[in-house]
Formats: C-alpha cells, structure tokens, sequence
C-alpha cells in the first residue's frame, strides 16, 4: 500500500497532544523491539528514528498518514511511542509513563488500535504482560505483533507463536520482520479495519 506519511509532532507532555482527529494507531513495545523500524517498514519511508541504543525514543512522534499528497486531511495518525522494560533506562522511562503515556492510553478519545510489539525471539516479558493487562483492562483494541521474524526458523516460529499465545494471554499474534517485510500486509489490513470502525 503507497501512503504520505508526515511528521506532525513529538510529545513529552500531554498539553502537547495534537488535537484529537483522524483515528490513531499506537506502536508499543519494550525498548529496542522494533517499534521504529516496524513503522519505517509499514510506511515505506525512513520517518521513525531507528537507532542501535535502546530508549532513544523518548517522546510521543505523531505522524499524519494520507493515501493522496494532495490530501491536508490525515486519514489516520500512527503514534510511535518510548520504549519501556529496558534495565538501563527503566527509571527514567518509568517515571515519565503515568505523565503522559498513561493518560494517553486511557483517554485519547481517537485511539482507534494499539499495536503491542513482543521480540518474538525471546519469552514472554512480565513488562509486556503487564501492558497487555492494563489496556484489556481499559478495554482497548489490541493487537500483539512478534517482531523480527527473520531470526527464527520455520520450526522456532512455531514454537515462539505458542509460547507467546500462551503467556500473553492472547489469541491473535502476527509474526512481523521489518527486515523482510513479513506481515506486511496482514498489519496492513488490520490496521485499515481499526481505523475505519473507529
Ligand atoms: N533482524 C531484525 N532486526 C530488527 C528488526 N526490526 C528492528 N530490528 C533492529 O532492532 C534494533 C532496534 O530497532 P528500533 O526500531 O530502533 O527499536 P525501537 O523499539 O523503536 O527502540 P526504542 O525507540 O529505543 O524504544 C535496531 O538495531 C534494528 O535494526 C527486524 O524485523 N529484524
Ligand atoms: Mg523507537
């Protein structure tokens, strides 16, 4: 799918939130997981900032999706979100999230998805668990994604899909690479479905 992408703010506060419109899509996940690169992949585009060192992305980055550069209206707005879990940044992360990461998910009225990313190369995380349990507790739309498929073998992804399944507590689980481009277009339509109920 070809889409205009445009960076429209980064966020470390919630009087910075643009204001509510087009339905929005949130990209979570432990620090390092992917998050940036899934969009980067998702959008075609270099827009997320992809780096090597976990907890670079420390703000909200909003950006405005449009199916037409001649379209001012976004369609939808993906929201790429700081990493959490990471032992290194964990404190500074963790003190930042009730500010402004919790009001976030609970009252953004346009969250129309939230697209929780798990390293599908690893257990179950209790950080991720404890994620997933606060938004099925506020009754948001979820959706978990294994990220960085291309590490696993047919027969591992078998094995990681079940573990995951099992200790997220989850029945959905789309296994993604950004590398690769894997689950591309399942995200794709899951993402479009989302936003047109919203
Ligand atoms: N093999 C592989 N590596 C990936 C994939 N996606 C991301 N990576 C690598 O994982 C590292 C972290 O990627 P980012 O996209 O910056 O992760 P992030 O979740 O945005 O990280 P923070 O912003 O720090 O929370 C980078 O070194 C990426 O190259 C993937 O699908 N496959
Ligand atoms: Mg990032």
């Amino acid at each position: 799918m070809r889409v205009y992408p445009k960076f429209i703010l980064s966020a470390t506060d919630a009087a910075h939130f643009p204001a509510p419109s087009a339905p929005e899509i949130a990209f979570l996940g432990r620090s390092n997981v992917g998050k940036s690169s899934l969009i980067n992949a998702l959008l075609g585009s270099k827009q997320a900032h992809v780096s090597s060192t976990p907890g670079r992305t420390r703000a909200i980055n909003f950006f405005s999706i449009t199916d037409k550069p001649e379209r001012q209206q976004a369609q939808m707005i993906f929201a790429d979100l700081p990493g959490y879990g990471y032992a290194k940044i964990s404190k500074s992360i963790s003190a930042e999230w009730p500010k402004f990461i919790n009001p976030y998910l609970a009252e953004r009225p346009t969250l129309a998805l939230c697209i929780c990313l798990v390293d599908s190369t690893i257990p179950p995380q209790p950080s991720d668990i404890q994620l997933i349990e606060y938004l099925q507790s506020r009754e948001r739309s979820l959706l978990v994604i294994g990220t960085k498929a291309d590490r696993l073998s047919g027969n591992e992804r078998v094995k990681a899909m079940n573990l995951l399944r099992k200790g997220l507590n989850v029945d959905g689980l789309l296994f993604c690479s950004a590398k690769t481009g894997a689950g591309m277009s399942e995200l794709w339509q899951t993402i479009q479905s989302a936003a047109s109920e919203k």
